[in-house]
């Protein structure tokens, strides 16, 4: 059967260009032809291979791992390789490793935090990776909580170092990725402290070992935490520990582009706004955001493809089943997560978009958008990173039995995307700055201050507390402005309730606190309809090719109607919409899944996904999926024998006195 195109109905189906779609999932044609160029690049080579990872023991991953970023370093070379098409690499090599915090974060902490000089010492090492750094942030105490951090950087001014200590266990740096095994340098951050005053936390590059032979440098314990969730998955990247007993670095390894420590000790603070010292994260979030999309799509194009493939009841005398992904419910499940792949798609745009105009706001001294950069970059990594990990586990369910295969490609893939949602900020944690920002956008209401950017909605407060939706057919939800009047006015009396609650409190601080849960609801609603509201705008762009648009159109309604089926409390307990046009939401909802069906399996091969790359049985672009369910079997160690390993001692022994027992 190899070579059979196992899904060509489903392909000849398709009512639009699959090409032009690969182009609008890309970006752009360059960003689509270095992405296809890559991945063929990758898949490839024999260095690449990951079939087997799960049968890795983690030191046969990890050095695995050691082996695939030499290789990958040695191809940008050869093939001088521009930061794109490198990164495009290691996205298709697909296995965390120490490269990610390396590129991700320690380079990023140097480029926004390091003075000019700094830069130029520090970045010709690192891009030329004759060091290698990590981000070591948090500690086993405290990683929410930054401010709780307790790493000491003590200013010695008779020697003009800085020592850094770790005072308690729980001080201990715990988690940084590339910190465990491989990194010879970290970014720390420590609370700066000189002339006995503690100025909170800051960033120092530290060397941590030797170049010569990779041991700790002295007073430096440094280790692997262990193993993680799940086969292969995250376990390819070394987390670490590490502590300092007085270690002593240089003054001017202190990043010192916001704040500075003088010769003689006098602490000169930042002339720009200190949350610039959590640039970092603020970066690593819009990447988040912009990778959502590629996990979710790629569970997504597994469960699309296979359900297709899988046949069940409906046959009668022994005629053919019915696809499953002609059930109705198995549609309500997979299509808002097919929509949803697309949505985190265009809003990861929007995002970077963003995340460029506040850094080049940021360059002119205009910190007028940072708060709301923050806001966005938190909001949207955490609803972004909820939904996709729910999402790959719900299409795993959707493949029934066999989703549960590792060779399906679904766990490794939720067990390496699920600690998104708390790297990089808890996803509770981070919607609470939403709310803390929409309290305050809320409390300046009226002061004259009007509301810009994400928040303008709220500058039409009058108009949004007390309309009520107009829609009184089904297809009145496929109006644009009837879908953002509804999710606006949701999030604006969601948010508005808060801060009412909230000013019954004599302490506002103790009312944030009590209110916690609604407040986090209220940022959701703020955040999805981010997501909506930048879907429609994308939609008002000039797309082109044969009936591209007319599936973008049906998949935003569905992102945009599925969540207001799933949050239909919000909607009808704030009189944004009756039940009634809550039922005929629903009814333009199942009416956009017939339109989808017939085009799921092409929307999902506009992903571009290579076999390689989806490393899934179940989501093969031939859908041949039964034989090499089999041949994966074949495979797996157990069957390298007949009779299992032990038999002699545990299972004989047994089966004999069941026999002798048998016969008294
Ligand atoms: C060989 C091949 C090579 C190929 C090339 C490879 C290429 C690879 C490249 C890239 C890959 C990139 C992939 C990246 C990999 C990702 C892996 C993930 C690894 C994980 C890393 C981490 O997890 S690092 C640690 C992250 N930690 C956190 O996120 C901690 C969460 N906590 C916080 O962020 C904050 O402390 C918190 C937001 C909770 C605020 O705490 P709080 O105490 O309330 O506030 P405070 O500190 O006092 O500040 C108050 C004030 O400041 C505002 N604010 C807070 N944060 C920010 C911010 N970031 N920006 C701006 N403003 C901020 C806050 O709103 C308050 O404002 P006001 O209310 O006072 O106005
Ligand atoms: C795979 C992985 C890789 C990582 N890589 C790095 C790295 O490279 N460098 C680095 O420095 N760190 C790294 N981290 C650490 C990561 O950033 C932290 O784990 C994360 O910020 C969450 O902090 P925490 O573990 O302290 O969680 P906690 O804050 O202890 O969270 C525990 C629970 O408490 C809740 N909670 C906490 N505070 C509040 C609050 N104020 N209000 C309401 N609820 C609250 C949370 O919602 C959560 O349910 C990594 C973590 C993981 C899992």
């Amino acid at each position: 059967m190899e070579g059979i195109d196992h899904l060509a109905d489903e392909r000849n189906k398709a009512e639009f260009d699959v090409e032009d779609m690969k182009i609008v999932w890309a970006g752009s044609r360059h960003a689509f032809e270095v992405s296809d160029r890559i991945a063929r690049l990758v898949a490839s080579d024999p260095v690449f291979e990951k079939s087997n990872r799960a049968r890795l023991s983690r030191k046969e991953l990890f050095k695995s791992t050691l082996r695939k970023c030499a290789h990958a370093f040695k191809r940008i070379i050869e093939l001088r390789l521009n930061e794109e098409e490198a990164g495009r690499l290691r996205h298709f090599i697909d296995q965390p490793a120490y490269v990610d915090l390396h590129w991700g974060m320690f380079v990023p902490a140097i480029k926004g935090q390091g003075t000019e000089e700094q830069q130029k010492k520090w970045l010709s090492l690192a891009n030329k990776m004759q060091i290698i750094g990590c981000y070591a942030q948090t500690e086993l105490g405290h990683g929410s909580n930054v401010q709780g951090l307790e790493t000491t950087a003590t200013f010695d001014p008779k020697t003009d170092e800085f020592v850094i200590h770790t005072p308690t266990q729980t001080a201990s740096k715990w988690w940084p990725g590339g910190l465990g095994k491989v990194s010879t340098h970290a970014v720390v951050y420590a609370r700066l402290i000189t002339n006995g005053k503690d100025y909170g936390i800051h960033g120092f590059i530290v060397q941590l070992r030797s170049l010569e032979d990779h041991s700790p440098l002295p007073n430096i314990t440094v280790g692997d935490i262990g193993t993680k969730m799940g086969n292969g998955a995250y376990n390819s990247m070394d987390n670490g520990f590490l502590m300092f007993d007085h270690v002593r670095i240089p003054r001017d390894q202190m990043l010192m582009r916001l704040s500075k420590v003088t010769r003689e000790g006098e602490y000169v603070p930042s002339d720009v706004p200190k949350q610039l010292v959590y640039g970092t994260m603020v970066y690593v979030r819009q990447t988040i955001v912009a990778d959502a999309s590629n996990a979710l799509s790629r569970a997504v194009c597994i469960a699309t493809r296979y359900s297709a493939v899988r046949r069940q009841f409906g046959a009668h005398n022994g005629g053919i089943e019915t696809q499953v992904i002609d059930y109705k419910t198995q549609q309500n499940r997979l299509f808002p997560l097919l929509a949803s792949a697309y949505a985190f798609r265009f809003v990861g745009e929007w995002l970077k978009w963003l995340y460029t105009d506040v850094t080049e706001r940021l360059a002119a001294s205009d910190f007028a958008t940072l708060p709301e950069a923050h806001a966005c970059t938190a909001g949207l990594k955490s609803l972004t990173t909820t939904a996709t990990a729910d999402g790959i586990e719900e299409c795993r369910k959707l493949c029934g039995g066999h989703g549960y295969l590792w060779c399906s490609g679904l766990p490794e893939l939720f067990a390496v995307y699920v600690p998104a949602c708390t790297y990089e900020g808890d996803n509770v944690v981070l919607q609470l700055q939403v709310a803390r920002f929409l309290m305050k956008t809320v409390a300046q209401l009226g002061s004259g201050k009007v509301p810009v950017g994400t928040t303008a909605y709220m500058g039409r407060a009058a108009h949004l507390l007390q309309c009520r939706s107009g829609v009184q057919k089904a297809e009145d939800w496929l109006n644009p402005d009837a879908v953002l009047e509804a999710f606006e006015a949701r999030a604006l009396r969601m948010a508005v309730t808060c801060a009412k609650n909230l000013s019954k409190f004599e302490n506002q601080e103790q009312g944030f606190q009590e209110l916690l849960a609604d407040l986090v609801e209220a940022a959701i609603a703020h955040c999805q309809l981010i997501v909506v509201s930048k879907f429609i705008a994308k939609l008002e762009q000039d797309i082109g090719g044969k009936g591209v648009k007319k599936q973008l159109n049906n998949l935003c309604y569905i992102y945009a109607l599925y969540l207001l089926h799933k949050h239909l409390g919000d909607f009808l307990s704030t009189n944004c919409i009756t039940p009634k046009q809550a039922s005929l939401a629903n009814d333009q909802l199942r009416s956009l899944y017939t339109q989808v069906r017939p085009n799921a399996v092409a929307l999902v091969d506009a992903f571009n996904y290579t076999d390689h790359y989806l490393n899934s049985v179940l989501g093969r672009y031939d859908g041949n999926v039964y034989p090499k369910l089999f041949e994966e079997a074949w495979k797996d160690p157990l069957n390298d024998s007949v009779v299992p390993d032990g038999y002699h001692e545990y299972l004989r022994p047994v089966l004999k006195q069941q026999l002798r027992t048998a016969r008294l």
